[in-house]
This record gives structure tokens, sequence and C-alpha cells, in this order.
């Protein structure tokens, strides 16, 4: 067998076309362009190429952008006092910190600051809270990527067993409540999946993985995932952005999986260019609460 690739990258792209458009109706019935606000502190070359990305996506459908880019060394303080300020910025509807933070900054902090309704990632507890009940006011973006990718390549959810390795708060915890919720206007993200959570301290990894119809590899771990561990015919997205030898990108799925799986999600190109596409739609969604 060799798995069906889901594009993410392909998807992506069409999704933004959707986006642009609703964008573009907002604009045209006199409503302000949904604003996003990006802080980017330090030097970190990941994490720039990443919030790059994002300017790009806000420009591409229509949206505004401003970056705030911080020396490493800034105070919590300065950051917390910036942040009061988007808070209250008229213009501004989603706020996004990009994460890893330097040593000097608390995480915790800085996610408490975000103001809930402009809080594009949905990292802050109110919001986390509202997903956990099944009244998301915005699913964040990556475990969002992951569910569109596998809904829009027709891979049925419903009734499945969906095995996601990882219990991170960004992808592992969050596209776990999403599966295994009820499909329901407030959720239309729910996907009313048999759900197993699977990490670093799961005994025979490997069996609890061949449960899966749909397998979703959340550690960053570089080829943590190999054949042995997949059900025939299985759909395995891949979320781990690794680095691979000579610079490259390498997931948490070894490559050879694809000779097991029905259908395989690439890296790069599969959840990554999914997790900005969200951002985008949250954003207008924020813009949406917001401003109506
Ligand atoms: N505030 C946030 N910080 C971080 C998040 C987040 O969602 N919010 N997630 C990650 C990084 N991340 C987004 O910020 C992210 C990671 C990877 C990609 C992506 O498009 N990857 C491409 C490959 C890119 C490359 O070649 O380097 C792909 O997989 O095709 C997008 C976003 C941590 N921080
Ligand atoms: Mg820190």
């Amino acid at each position: 067998m060799t798995a069906r690739v889901l594009d993410g990258k392909q998807l992506a792209q069409t999704m933004r076309v959707e986006i642009a458009a609703a964008v573009a109706a907002r604009t045209a019935a006199g409503k302000r362009p949904p604003g996003l606000a990006v802080v980017l502190i330090g030097d970190n070359k990941a994490s720039a190429a990443y919030v790059r990305n994002k300017q790009k996506g806000c420009a591409e459908v229509g949206m505004g952008s401003w970056l705030h880019h911080l020396p490493v060394h800034t105070s919590e303080s300065h950051l917390l006092a910036l942040l009061d300020t988007l808070n209250t910025d008229p213009a501004v509807h989603g706020i996004l910190v990009q994460l890893p933070l330097p040593p000097q900054i608390r995480e915790d902090a800085v996610i408490h600051a975000v103001g809930p309704r402009k809080d594009v990632d949905a990292f802050h507890p109110e919001n986390v809270g509202l997903l956990a009940a099944g009244f998301p006011r915005f699913v964040p973006c990556t475990p969002h990527g992951v569910v569109h990718l596998l809904r829009r390549n027709d891979v049925p959810l419903a009734g499945r067993e969906v095995v996601v390795v990882g219990r991170s708060n960004i992808v592992g915890k969050p596209l776990a409540l999403l599966m295994m919720q009820k499909a329901t206007t407030a959720n239309p993200a729910g996907c009313d999946a048999t759900v197993t959570v699977a990490h670093t301290r799961t005994p025979d990894l490997a069996a609890v993985c061949r449960r899966a119809d749909v397998l979703v590899a959340a550690v960053g771990r570089a080829g943590l995932i190999t054949p042995d561990m997949v059900k025939s015919g299985a759909a395995v997205v891949d979320v781990g952005t690794n680095p691979g030898a000579a610079g490259k990108l390498v997931g948490d799925v070894d490559p050879a999986v694809a000779g097991v799986a029905g259908a395989l999600s690439p890296v790069p190109g599969g959840v990554g260019p999914m997790t900005i596409t969200m951002l985008l739609a949250n954003t207008l969604r924020a813009a949406e609460l917001l401003d109506g």
C-alpha cells in the first residue's frame, strides 16, 4: 500500500481563498478589516520564520497585521504593558505571542495577559475552559488544522478509534477534546470519536497505536512512529517538526509508514500550513465577535 497524501499546503490555500472572501465581504460592508498583532521576542530563527508566514498569510487574505519584535532581554513587565495596550486597541482583533519565550518571561503570565476575546491561539484558561465545556470561542489552531485536514479528505471520524500520541497544551490535549466531543452547532469541530491519549510513559506504545483507525503523532521525536505501530490502512497525521539532517525538517512519523497507512500527512506540507490558516480563521472570528 502507498498512503494517500493528506496535503495540508493545498488545503490551507483553498481555505485561505474562503477566508479572503469573508474578509472582502466585511470590508465591502464598511467594516474594519480584521487585524492581528504578532509579538516576537528574541531571535529564534524558526519562530521568526513562523511569524513571517503568519504575517504573509494575513496580507494574502486582506487582514491587517502588526509585528512587535522585542529584544531577547525584554522584561516581563514591558511585555505585559504592551499586551495591555493591544488589548484595548480597537484595530487589533487578534493577539498572538510567539512561543517559546526567553527564560525571564513566564509563559503563564503572558497567556493570562492576552485578553480572552483577542486570544486567537486559544491558550487563555477562559478559552481552554470554553473548549473543554464544548462551547469553544476559538478552536486552537493546530488541533483545528488536524480536524480539517482529516474531514476535508473524507477520513471518517465518528465512532472510529483515534489515538493521539502527545499530551501538550498546544496540540495533544485540545485535539483529544475535539476528537471525543459531540459535533454540535456550537462545536462543529467535535468529531464523535473514541479517543486514547498516549505519551512517553505509556507502556507498549506500539500496541496502543495499532488500535488506531486514525493515529496522530504530536510528541516532537523524529521517526518515533514506525510501520510496525500502524494498522494497515489507518490514517496517520504527523504534527512533529524536528530538526533533521542537512537542515531538513522531519516529522514524528517514519516515512516508511507510507507503506502501511491508508493516508499520511507529510512534513513539511501537512499540518504546519493548516495551523497558520486556522490562525487566520480565528482572527476573522475575533473580528466578527468584537465588531459584529
Ligand atoms: N503562539 C504560538 N506559538 C507557537 C505555536 C502556536 O500555534 N502559537 N505553534 C508552534 C509553531 N508554529 C506556529 O507558531 C508553527 C510551526 C510550524 C509551521 C509550519 O508551517 N511548518 C511547515 C514547515 C516550515 C519549515 O519548513 O520550517 C510545515 O510543516 O510544512 C507553522 C507554525 C510553536 N509556537
Ligand atoms: Mg519562560
